[in-house]
């Protein structure tokens, strides 16, 4: 856990490198069952507090939330959203649903919309939501405040490995190439929510997910053998380290596992970006963290490949 300070704008790093840290205040620990799952005990190096410098970051997440009239979406008729629903084509863009489905035991309760932010090639407006009108504007603009923050997450992290500054960026490819997937989850109340998980228990394959919630408690993430819950932060960024970076930090940084949980009243929101390499890049240890003490730990695959093994719950 890192706090990133940018004076009076404050963001929050919250869910990263968790592995080695006392657990901060903002998390608090639930006494909820465990499931069987492992836990994370890597080292973590340490990371520094960096300056975003950036004045208008709280309007920009208080706008990306209130285009949250995004929640406009979700109570559409069922076939409204259908004709946003996913193209069969192997992407994730789309509308898509889990209310009701069983998984791993508990009822799924959670709608969702994906649909990348950027780069502005990898757009289709198609998967956009119309209204709120403005809709369009806020998404446009948190992207680019994003990527400014992204990659300067991204160029802290190389600096904690004792790497230069763009070392993990060079390893998905480029800050040109990374792509930004935006997800919406829309969490109605549920009526028993101790059968249900709004996700189930898992860590995200992007490189880093950056992500604004709605101030309804839900975000849990795993530490020593426990659930904690993600204290809520107004206008604070959650970012957790994916898959990539683990892998390209060959097991030094931990990929987050976390899950969420629904309410009985309130319906809560979620807006992860997932910031990724592109389909075909290749991403692997880097060679600087690999040598004869330092075996690779993981594979080394096109992106594309990592994320069909993963959706399909294939070995990697
Ligand atoms: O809703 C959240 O806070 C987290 C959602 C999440 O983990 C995901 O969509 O991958
Ligand atoms: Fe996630």
């Amino acid at each position: 856990m890192e706090v990133i300070d940018v004076g009076r704008h404050r963001e929050r790093v919250q869910s990263i490198a968790l592995s080695n840290q006392d657990m901060p205040a903002e998390f608090i620990r639930t006494e909820t069952e465990q499931p069987a799952l492992t836990t994370f005990n890597g080292a973590v190096p340490e990371i520094p507090v960096i300056d975003l410098g950036n004045p208008d970051h709280e309007r920009v997440v208080e706008e990306i939330a209130k285009a949250s009239g995004r929640k406009v979406f979700f109570e559409l008729d069922q076939s409204e959203k259908e004709e946003y629903a996913r193209d069969d084509n192997g992407s994730l863009e789309g509308y898509g649903t889990k209310l009701q489905k069983e998984v791993e035991g508990k009822k799924a309760w959670v709608d969702y919309l994906f649909h990348n932010v950027w780069p502005p090639s990898r757009i289709n407006y198609k998967f956009w939501p119309k209204n709120p009108p403005y809709y369009r504007k806020a998404n446009e603009e948190y992207a680019k405040h994003l990527k400014v923050v992204v990659e300067k997450l991204m160029k802290c992290l190389s600096e904690g490995l004792g790497l230069e500054e763009n070392a993990l960026i060079d390893g998905v490819g480029g800050e040109e190439v990374m792509e930004y997937l935006l997800k919406i989850n829309y969490y109605p109340p549920c009526p028993r929510p101790e059968v249900a998980l709004g996700v189930p228990p898992h860590t995200d394959m992007s490189a880093l997910t950056a992500l604004v919630p709605n101030d309804v408690q839900g975000l849990q993430v795993f530490k020593d053998d426990h659930w904690f819950d993600a204290k809520y932060i107004p206008n604070a960024i959650v970012v957790h380290i994916g898959d990539q970076i683990e892998i390209m930090s060959n097991g030094k940084y931990k990929s987050v596992l976390h899950r969420t949980t629904v309410n009985k009243e309130k319906t809560r929101m979620s807006w992860p970006v997932f910031c990724s390499p592109p389909p075909e890049n290749v991403v692997g240890p880097l060679p600087q963290l690999v040598n004869e003490e330092n075996p690779a730990k993981f594979k080394t695959k096109k992106y594309k490949d990592y994320e069909y093994c993963k959706l399909n719950k294939l070995p990697q």
